[in-house]
């Protein structure tokens, strides 16, 4: 089970990250009480040892431009929200950059991991970074193929439960980790990721 901590913001939230064993951790480079500049991500980034994957987090950015923000925060993959086309991911496609597409589960939406040629991804809730969760009977219509991660209100308490339901390849979690909005609890942290690995053992 891959585990990803997003909307890190400091260097005790990075190493309490990377201690508790997550796989890869966010970078919210966009609108959000999380929101960090590319140079103050740059910084954190630095702390993450190789292992664990780095990722910066844009919404209704133009697609060029959040892999600027992504190149000059020094990580290793982009996780685009936002209603792209396949020519919008073509222009990043290019980019020194591992993508995540993060998308809501709408009618329509194209559940196979790979079809805008990015290498993960991931279904939330349809305001990202809410806390909100979503529906996961709704993947019992469609499921997603492949590398894909499920979010949306996840927290160390619920997500045995919805990796049960909803099978996912990874899990992500940003304001389930938090004491108040914006501020990661490390020990909150910690109990994620054991009781995501814990669930994916069972
Ligand atoms: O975390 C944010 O502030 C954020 C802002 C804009 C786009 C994505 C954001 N985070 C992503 O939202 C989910 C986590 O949501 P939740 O808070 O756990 O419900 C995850 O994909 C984050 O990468």
């Amino acid at each position: 089970m891959f585990v990803k901590v997003c909307g890190v913001r400091t260097p005790g939230d990075v190493a309490a990250a990377v201690e508790a064993g997550a796989d890869a951790i966010g970078f919210v480079l966009t609108e959000s009480v999380r929101r960090l500049d590319p140079a103050e991500a740059r910084e954190l980034a630095a702390l993450v040892p190789p292992h664990v994957l780095t990722v910066a987090v844009t919404a209704g950015v133009p697609a060029a431009e959040a892999g600027r923000r992504a190149l000059a925060a020094g990580v290793q993959a982009l996780q685009l929200h936002g209603d792209y086309l396949h020519e919008d991911f073509a222009e990043v496609a290019a980019l020194p950059l591992r993508l995540l597409r993060a998308t809501a589960l709408r009618p329509g939406t194209d559940l196979a991991t790979g079809a805008f040629g990015e290498e993960f991804l991931l279904l939330d809730a349809p305001v990202a970074g809410s806390g909100a969760r979503w529906d996961l009977s709704l993947l019992d219509a469609a499921r997603p193929r492949g590398h894909w991660l499920l979010a949306g209100g996840l927290t160390p308490a619920n997500v045995a439960d919805a990796i049960r339901a909803a099978r996912p390849w990874g899990v992500d979690v940003s304001s389930g980790v938090e004491s108040s909005r914006g501020v990661k609890d490390h020990g909150l942290i910690r109990e994620f990721v054991a009781n995501a690995r814990g669930a994916a053992l069972a």
